[in-house]
């Protein structure tokens, strides 16, 4: 049970967060996060949804049984199979295993969807509640698209779920359409009308269509809620989730008429933002609350001198509360490995020996090309030297030639399972001439979905960033990132990536190919 005044922290980026378009993670990314959630001090990670895939189950398998602190909760619809195979999964995390099973109590979902009545619906959640409490006491309900559902139905569901052995039940608002006074409304409502409602934690799962995510979680809070569903840098399914840094830190800044703790260390909250943007290639918008670039930012004179007088006639929280450290040690040609393993420790990373070796060579050949190596820098480092996927494909050398005046030509070496190849290949630009190069000596068919290109940090000497997305065969968007001082050469990076993704996934799922 809950202290009257704590809230804990469900964090579901490794499952709804997954969900948006685009932030599919192998296992070893999924393993990379969930090892930073740990770090950030989340009471529930949700890692995935057994039933999906063998992927999924392997994802959720492996955090279970690396996860050492938080619990880890597991998705499952109101069905034997999917709890089963969700348990399955979620055991190796023992009395930590949180199995999580749902169904929608709407109107509109019931009659549509699930062709279901009231009394089935209701039979259902009662035997799928049943089912996983006959493995585990840890077991949440959620009525999806509760919001929507005629509060007396909703009231009965969760009455008799409780009575079935949930000991979490979570009223999502699944499609962002309540507001703050509303929400708050059915939570009270709940429990007046729920006689058993003490007996479990009550829960808040909100989306962001209408952009209300946080503030619908922070007035559930204040009616009664004690769980709060989040995700990192509010990634989820449409207009995505509750973003965690906004509502911890909400709960933290104001104390005053909030008085409610959540146990996050809150200077892990920047490095895991970072963390999941790399993996996933999403970034965050500058002006994003707490992790934008810009959170922290002054730009007008105005502020400039009233924060240079009083931090705080600006400032509400500090950048250091939410892990943004001035580097004190400047990282460059002349650094040693300690305080380059200092650096990607304050910034969340926790590397092998192994991977630190390829750290250092790649920062060591950066800051022979770049003055100053930037935490920024260091970041795409990890993503392109450490987070990669194993590569089928591996660039060896490239050159190209382009103007105003000759046409685009590419020569690109790459070595494929082991074997030199190379061609040099004409395009309409330096990065189609590239492309085309690969294109042809991998043989990839992948319509190419989107391609762009950014700077890492400011100055001339700044690494480019570029995102490739390619759509794999069966259909999923495959997302390939790269970064080097030579933009073309981080394009053509960024493509292999996508291939190398691609082929991984193929070699996975068809080990005989
Ligand atoms: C609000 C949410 O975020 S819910 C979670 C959403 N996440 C996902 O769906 C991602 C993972 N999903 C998947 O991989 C697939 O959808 C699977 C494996 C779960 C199911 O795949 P399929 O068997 O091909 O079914 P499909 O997804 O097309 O349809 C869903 C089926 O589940 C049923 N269903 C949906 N929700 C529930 C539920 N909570 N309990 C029981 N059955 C449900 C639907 O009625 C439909 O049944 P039908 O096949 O008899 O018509
Ligand atoms: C599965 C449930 C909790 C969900 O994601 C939703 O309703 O949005
Ligand atoms: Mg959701």
């Amino acid at each position: 049970m809950a202290q009257a005044d704590r809230i804990i922290i469900f964090d579901t980026t490794l499952r709804d967060g997954e969900q948006s378009p685009g932030a599919s993670m192998n296992i070893e990314e999924k393993i990379r996060i969930a090892q930073q959630l740990e770090r950030l001090n989340v009471d529930v990670m949700e890692a995935g949804f057994p039933i999906a895939s063998d992927g999924d189950f392997e994802a959720v398998k492996k955090v279970a049984q690396t996860v050492k602190t938080a619990q880890v909760a597991g998705l499952s619809r109101s069905n034997n199979m999917d709890i089963d195979r969700a348990w399955d999964a979620l055991k190796y995390a023992g009395e930590r295993g949180r199995i999580h099973t749902f169904i929608a109590t709407s109107d509109i979902h019931m009659q549509y969807k699930l062709k279901m009545s009231e009394q089935q619906v209701l039979d259902t959640a009662v035997a799928a509640v049943k089912r996983a409490a006959g493995y585990t006491p840890n077991v949440e309900f959620s009525a999806e698209d509760a919001v929507r559902t005629r509060l007396p139905f909703l009231a009965k569901v969760i009455k008799a779920v409780i009575e079935a052995g949930a000991t979490t039940v979570n009223i999502p608002d699944t499609v962002g359409y309540t507001i703050p006074s509303e929400y708050s409304e059915i939570i009270h409502y709940l429990k007046e009308h729920v006689s058993n409602i003490d007996k479990a934690i009550i829960s808040v799962h909100c989306h962001n269509d209408l952009g209300l995510a946080v503030a619908n979680s922070l007035a559930a809070v204040q009616a009664g809620a004690r769980q709060v569903e989040c995700t990192i840098n509010g990634i989820g399914e449409r207009a995505g989730n509750c973003s965690l840094e906004e509502v911890v830190m909400t709960l933290k800044t104001r104390q005053d008429i909030l008085p409610f703790e959540t146990d996050v260390i809150t200077e892990h909250i920047t490095p895991t933002s970072k963390l999941l943007s790399n993996i996933t290639g999403i970034l965050v918008q500058p002006n994003k609350a707490i992790v934008g670039a810009n959170a922290f930012a002054h730009e007008a004179g105005i502020h400039q001198h009233g924060v240079l007088m009083e931090k705080t006639t600006y400032e509400i929280m500090t950048p250091e509360s939410v892990g943004l450290t001035q580097n004190k040690l400047v990282l460059g040609k002349h650094s040693g490995r300690h305080a380059f393993i200092d650096r990607l420790k304050q910034l969340g990373h926790d590397l092998t020996r192994e991977e630190i070796e390829k750290a250092f060579v790649r920062f060591k050949t950066l800051a022979d090309m770049k003055k100053e190596i930037f935490d920024e820098d260091l970041d795409a480092i990890i993503a392109d030297e450490v987070l990669r996927v194993p590569e089928t494909f591996v660039l060896q050398q490239m050159n190209v030639s382009s103007g105003s005046f000759a046409a685009p030509t590419a020569t690109v070496e790459l070595v494929i399972n082991g074997k030199p190849k190379k061609t040099a290949v004409m395009g309409d630009g330096p990065v189609d001439a590239t492309f085309k190069a690969i294109k042809k000596l991998t043989k990839s068919n992948a319509p190419l979905l989107s391609f762009s290109v950014g700077a890492i940090t400011g100055g001339t000497d700044a690494q480019g960033e570029c995102t490739v997305r390619l759509q794999s065969e069966d259909g999923r968007e495959v997302l390939g990132q790269g970064a080097h001082p030579d933009i073309i050469v981080a394009s053509a990076k960024a493509y292999l990536n996508a291939l190398n993704k691609i082929a991984g996934h193929t070699k996975r799922t068809h080990p005989a190919l």
